[in-house]
């Protein structure tokens, strides 16, 4: 793939995307975890070259959101969207999804977003998410006791590729082998010609090491389960509470796990840790075999009356012989019960096996001694037994779940990967039911909206009244202060938006035909300047050029200059977008006079007020087809009117104003 082509993309990144494992995968797939793994890539780079890629996919130009007020309707929308995922990966992932002008990409986009507002975001399900993240590749895994060793120097660079954990050695010779097996536990000779030299030591001949790491080195896979074992767990726990068909059989894979220390070493092996225990204890416990053999001792001297014979006595004297001699003569029964005790201790506080239990019993002296002590080299022998037994144990258990593991490597990658998608389609779902929303149907000339509801009012969701509104070619939309009319363009905006994402729409029912761009022009803040009312005029030029087919949305545009000029601008400017068949709501307190000097016919609709109340309007939020709204000022001097008529004449001068309106 050309990495280059996708639209953002560098040649610097380009390069960065081409270290990566299988960067086609990643881009495919909108892995933004993946993509971030790429060297120098921040998580919401990776997001926007995802997008990237996506457009290239569908050879969408972009610039659907043609304004900076449309752009600002999406990021507001994706906002209410990400705060609904659990996860860092979902919430960057969701950024991937923007308005297209391409069906076929807002197709993709509507199969994704269909499964997704099937699930059901049950809490258990959102509380196991919390702990997934994406899968981490472990630092530098280095092993210092085991290294390989060749006599070539081109098998010696490979092995350094791949193999780089473990140390690589040059060896010319057999001797040369014999001097590493002294210096490290295991040498793993690469060269077939090392096969049947007799060396002593763990040295082992084998050609195809790098080919099989699970068995050379052990720790990289263990390394790899062991980083990532609480988002494994929490993917595993996801998918049983999702009910999700796992990729992989998690049962095994947990109980692998079970064997996994967080360390990465094995853990939950009974005879391994009974010889680990025995090394650690094995002076203790034989300090305390002395002792029993001691105390036992002494107390049978102690309570023995020892009847010797003068010329007994005299022998001892004579051959020198010390009080061992005679303890051998007197007491060798009592000798031999508590050396014998002394043993049992032993071998129970070890809990040795039976070759272990020959080596023990060495330990302590058969010929009878006072007091008793152990044989310093006797315990050195059982204890390079028992650290043997112990390392040999390890390794080959190492290697057994290193194998076990490795082979659950894919599984693991799509059971994490599946978990963190999922998480994109709850995110999805939990919108879609907060805000009541539906698919919306492609097709018609405008837009047409029952009931809906803008995700953008600050009001809680059930104070949001629904809003029914259809518009096709170039409207006015009148009404009342603080009628709607900014929140029905944002309303419209959205329902675009989302629709064009391939999203569900807040509302009963939308149909909306597929737009080339929206532009949405916000209210400015007061008359323009000429130099920023030219620029104006220069954006609105825009819409007399390029795609035909676009929704554009103008929040009160007489606000930019004198209310007269400003009518004659807006009128000119609709007759353009009636050219282009455009759909476009211009918000206005001038609608009338802007109708009045425009040369094609625009529709013009009003959001009334149905009374006051309290001294408030009280409106309908839906705007009527075809009513000029009356305005704000006008409502006030009729009412004004009213109770001046009830109250007394004030020469009319009410019904005078009143009158102006007609
Ligand atoms: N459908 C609705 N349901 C509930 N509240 C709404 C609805 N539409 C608008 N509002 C509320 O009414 C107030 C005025 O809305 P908005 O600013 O859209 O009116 P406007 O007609 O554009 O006002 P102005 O004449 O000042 O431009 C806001 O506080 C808004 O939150």
């Amino acid at each position: 793939m050309e990495f280059e082509a996708i639209p953002g993309v560098g040649a610097k990144t380009a390069s960065a995307l081409a270290e990566l494992e299988a960067p086609e995968e990643a881009l495919r797939t909108g892995d933004v975890a993946a993509i971030a793994r790429a060297p120098g890539l921040s998580p919401g780079r990776a997001a926007r070259i995802a997008r990237g890629a996506i457009r290239l996919d569908h050879d969408d130009p972009g610039g659907f959101l043609a304004t900076e007020r449309a752009r600002e309707i999406h990021r507001d929308l994706l906002a209410l969207v990400r705060e609904r995922a659990v996860t860092d990966y979902a919430a960057r992932r969701l950024e991937t999804f923007y308005p297209s002008r391409r069906a076929s990409r807002i197709e993709e986009a509507r199969g994704f977003v269909e499964r997704a507002i099937e699930r059901d975001p049950d809490p258990d399900v959102l509380a196991a998410l919390e702990d997934v993240v994406p899968l981490e590749r472990p630092g530098d895994v280095r092993v210092s006791e085991r290294c390989l060793a060749t006599r070539d120097a081109e098998r010696y660079a490979e092995a350094r590729e791949a193999v780089p954990e473990l140390p690589v050695e040059i060896v010319e010779d057999a001797r040369g082998l014999a001097e590493l097996a002294r210096g490290y536990a295991t040498v793993v000779a690469l060269d077939e010609a090392f096969a049947g030299v007799d060396v002593s030591g763990d040295v082992r001949v084998r050609p195809d090491a790098v080919e099989d790491p699970a068995d050379i080195v052990p720790e990289r896979a263990l390394a790899f389960f062991a980083r990532n074992r609480g988002s494994i767990r929490a993917a595993i726990d996801v998918h049983r509470a999702a009910g999700l068909e796992a990729p992989c059989e998690v049962d095994g894979l947990e109980s692998a796990m079970d064997r996994l220390g967080a360390d990465g070493t094995v853990a939950g092996d009974d005879e391994l840790d009974r010889l680990a225990r025995a090394v650690d204890d094995l002076d203790a416990a034989v300090g305390t075999a002395e002792s029993v053999a001691n105390d036992r001792l002494r107390e049978a001297i102690r309570e023995r009356d020892v009847t010797i014979e003068g010329s007994d006595l005299l022998s001892l004297v004579e051959q020198g012989a010390g009080a061992d001699s005679l303890l051998a003569r007197e007491l060798s029964e009592e000798y031999d019960a508590a050396v014998a005790a002394a043993r049992k201790h032993l071998l129970d506080a070890l809990d040795l096996d039976s070759g272990e239990a020959d080596l023990a019993r060495r330990i302590l002296d058969d010929d009878p001694t006072f007091p008793v002590e152990r044989d310093e080299e006797a315990v050195a022998r059982l204890r390079e037994e028992l650290v043997a037994a112990r390392d040999r144990r390890a390794a080959e258990r190492k290697r057994e779940l290193a194998a076990t593991l490795t082979d659950r490597r894919e599984g693991v990658e799509e059971l994490v990967r599946g978990a963190l998608e999922l998480d994109v389609e709850l995110a999805i779902s939990r919108f879609a039911r907060d805000f009541g929303c539906t698919t919306a149907e492609f097709g018609g000339d405008g837009v047409a909206i029952e009931g809906g509801r803008s995700p953008l009012l600050p009001e809680a969701r059930e104070e949001v009244e629904p809003v029914d509104y259809e518009v096709t070619g170039p409207t006015l939309l009148s009404g009342v202060n603080s009628g709607g009319k900014t929140s029905t363009l944002d309303l419209v905006a959205a329902v675009a938006v989302l629709a064009h994402m391939g999203f569900p729409v807040p509302a009963d029912h939308v149909r909306l035909r597929r737009f080339e761009e929206l532009h949405y022009h916000e209210k400015s803040q007061g008359t323009l300047n000429a130099g920023a009312f030219e620029s104006t005029v220069r954006d609105f030029a825009d819409l007399a050029t390029g795609a035909d087919g676009r929704l554009v949305l103008v929040d009160e545009l007489e606000s930019i200059t004198e209310p007269g000029a400003s009518a004659r601008i807006v009128a000119g400017i609709l007759e353009t977008l009636a050219e282009r068949d455009a759909t476009a709501i211009f918000v206005s307190h001038m609608a009338g006079e802007i109708r009045e000097r425009a040369d094609v016919a625009v529709g013009v609709d009003g959001i009334e007020a149905v009374g006051i109340v309290d001294g408030e309007l009280r409106v309908d939020r839906s705007p009527t087809k075809g009513r000029l709204a009356r305005s704000t000022p006008e409502l006030i001097v009729e009412k004004l009117a009213a109770e001046d008529g009830n109250e007394g004449d004030r020469g009319g001068f009410y019904g005078r104003l009143l009158e102006k309106f007609e």
